[in-house]
């Protein structure tokens, strides 16, 4: 059997011989404590000094437990300390959220089979890169209908599978491997794979079968070592230690050569005594370094620690949710922090977004005062109702394009008339039920095919192929195969990729950019939809070359489905701009208010249009109108204020 280059890591189902690496998400084990600690708190100057004076006991003029005790106390309850910081990681892996302890194996799976249709299963990637909207991953068809027809322990405790895969790496989006299974190679990518830190949500149960465990995991990968940090106010501690004990130093050698030798000598040997006479005079003035300071700060930081944990101000009572000191030794950093790095989009805003208003071609619908959900009071009726009521080629195409082109999935429950949806990207969301509302219902999708009720007649769709959304890419497309035969590709966007995507002469753009600039300025978020039909050669050369991408190495494939993705995407033909509105969060502008004040300076990050972005800053408060825009990079900018 001939494998891809570079799937080395071997793990073999229901196997335990495979399963015989270590697992680590805590520093210090009973073996490397004691050397580990000694090693930390030795790179104490404090502590140096101490140890160096207990060592030398002919010349102290104090008895040598005098120096012992407290050093002693030091390092055990520093030890202690840090023990127990490291067992509170060790014990909570990687988010203090649920406090329930349950027997767990941390590890990265390949998803077998779950309790939903097509094996799919919803996760949460919070605690990976923020985000708190879902996102779905897939079992392999192949493993799914073996594996979910009867899903009991035997049918899986015989699951003999073997996955060739790449050596535990850090790359949080990328997985490349091969399920052997059954004389078959099945090829994987990260769309199979449930990482560490991910939570599963909206599915019963889902069976896997274990990647990486432990330190191999792909986030702890990524975390990188666990440090001891220190707090700045305890680096300007080290270095006042040093200078203390370089003026004594300098002290003792002063005095070492003056009359006030005389009172130590004890011995005849001048080099001798010069040595004893030396070093008594640092021991003599080394009350002048008290070791309890160490103690004492040891202490304050506990009790702020516990403060923290018990602050009412800082208790959120609609998730239940205090604030948690989960190391504590750095808590007067918690003053000094300089930069506030921020995300837009759910952290600013709610991600709670509405269909506000759109443009086809070149019409704007809607006001940004009612959704289209709220249509059923005041004027607006009239105006989406007329979408509804008469709707043009145009604007039908428009909501088939919104009704097919995302990745949302359809969910039925028994009684119900209409799907819920569950989707990885809230604006698709949005868009699928703006469709849903104005007649174009998106109804199920299964890996083949798309089912639309268009104005209550069912319509089946055969999905030919999915361009995906990046956010590098900023757009995503399908392809499909139109009921009656023609092939067609939906695209939707940021205006800057779509716009520089149309055919010549496309009609209707002076008023659909116009459009995209009172959207931005009412803060609303665009996306461009476009439309092309593609002629049947070039999708039959297209497909050949898709077929052979997926059998080519990553970063061949990669480079290669760009270019081919890119050509499937030019000659578009505009269909319209869809306007959503997604609410800052309460306190929003307050909070950056105080901030402000408080002297911090805060930085935004998103990939929305500039001038969306730029408006919702200035009602967010973050910039004000003499503020300076310091950066704006091509693909993800940054709005600063300073
Ligand atoms: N599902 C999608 N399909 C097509 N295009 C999209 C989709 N989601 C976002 N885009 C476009 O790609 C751009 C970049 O998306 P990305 O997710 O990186 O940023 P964003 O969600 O707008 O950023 P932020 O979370 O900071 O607000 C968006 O501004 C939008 O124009
Ligand atoms: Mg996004």
């Amino acid at each position: 059997m001939v494998f891809p280059t570079g799937l080395t890591w071997e793990v073999k189902a229901n196997s335990s011989f495979y399963h015989k690496h270590k697992q680590k998400n805590y520093k210090y084990s009973p073996l490397t404590f004691l050397p580990l600690t000694l090693f930390e708190q030795f790179q104490r100057a404090a502590n140096l000094y101490f140890l160096l004076i207990m060592c030398v006991p002919i010349i102290s003029a104090v008895p040598w437990y005098v120096t012992v005790i407290p050093l002693l106390s030091v390092l055990i309850i520093r030890g202690l300390k840090d023990l127990a910081n490291d067992l509170v990681r060790a014990l909570h892996p990687m988010s203090l959220r649920d406090n329930v302890n349950i027997s767990c194996l941390p590890a990265d799976l390949l998803l077998l089979s779950s309790s939903e249709p097509y094996s799919l299963c919803y996760v949460e990637t919070a605690d990976i890169d923020g985000e708190t909207n879902l996102k779905y991953r897939q079992a392999l068809s192949a493993t799914h209908t073996e594996l979910t027809s009867q899903p009991s322990e035997e049918v899986l405790s015989a699951f003999d599978g073997v996955v060739f895969c790449e050596e535990p790496n850090n790359r949080l989006y990328t997985f490349r491997g091969q399920l052997q299974w059954r004389g078959e190679g099945f090829s994987l990518d990260n769309e199979h794979i449930l990482l560490r830190g991910t939570v599963l949500r909206n599915t019963d149960w889902a069976y896997g079968l274990t990647v990486y465990t432990g330190s191999d995991t792909k986030i702890l990968r990524n975390c990188g070592k666990v440090r001891v940090k220190t707090t700045r106010m305890e680096k300007v501690f080290n270095r006042l230690v040093v200078g203390i004990v370089l003026c004594v130093v300098f002290s003792t050698w002063v005095m070492s050569h003056t009359q006030f030798q005389s009172v130590l000598v004890v011995d005849d040997n001048p080099i001798y005594t010069g040595f004893l006479v030396y070093w008594s005079y640092i021991i003599l003035l080394s009350p002048a370094m008290p070791i309890a300071l160490y103690i004492t700060f040891d202490m304050i930081h506990t009790i702020h620690s516990l403060f923290i944990d018990c602050d009412m101000e800082m208790y959120w009572q609609q998730t239940d949710r205090p604030a948690q000191a989960r190391n504590t030794s750095l808590n007067e950093d918690l003053g000094q922090v300089g930069y506030l790095l921020s995300d837009k989009t759910g952290t600013l805003t709610q991600n709670h977004l509405l269909f506000r208003q759109c443009c086809i071609a070149g019409e704007i619908f809607g006001n940004t005062i009612t959704s289209l959900f709220h249509l059923y009071s005041g004027d607006e009726r009239k105006c989406f109702h007329r979408l509804r009521e008469d709707q043009c080629p145009i604007s039908r195409q428009f909501f088939t394009a919104l009704a097919l082109c995302h990745t949302v999935m359809a969910q039925w429950t028994e009684g119900k008339y209409i799907p819920v949806y569950q989707a990885a990207s809230p604006d698709e969301e949005a868009l699928v039920c703006a469709a849903r509302e104005l007649g174009l219902v998106f109804l199920s999708r299964t890996r083949d095919f798309i089912v639309v009720s268009e104005l209550g007649i069912k319509r089946q769709y055969e999905l030919l192929a999915v361009l995906d959304f990046t956010s590098k890419r900023r757009r995503m497309s399908v392809l499909v195969r139109e009921p009656e035969g023609g092939v067609k590709l939906f695209c939707k966007g940021a205006d800057i990729v779509i716009l520089e995507r149309l055919e010549e002469d496309c009609p209707h753009l002076d008023k659909t950019e116009r459009a995209l600039e009172l959207f931005a300025e009412a803060c609303l978020r665009t996306l461009c939809v476009a439309v092309r039909s593609v002629p049947e050669a070039l999708w039959g050369q297209w497909r050949k070359t898709l077929t052979k991408a997926a059998t080519m190495a990553t970063c061949d494939r990669d480079a290669l489905l760009e270019t081919l993705y890119d050509q499937m995407e030019t000659d578009l033909l505009i269909l319209g701009v869809t306007a959503i509105e997604d609410r800052l969060q309460e306190g929003v502008p307050e909070t950056i208010a105080l901030l402000q004040e408080a002297g911090l300076k805060v930085w935004v990050l998103t990939g929305d249009k500039k001038e969306t972005a730029i408006n919702i800053g200035y009602s967010c408060k973050l910039l004000d109108p003499e503020a300076r825009l310091l950066e704006w990079q091509e693909l993800r900018f940054l709005i600063a204020i300073g």
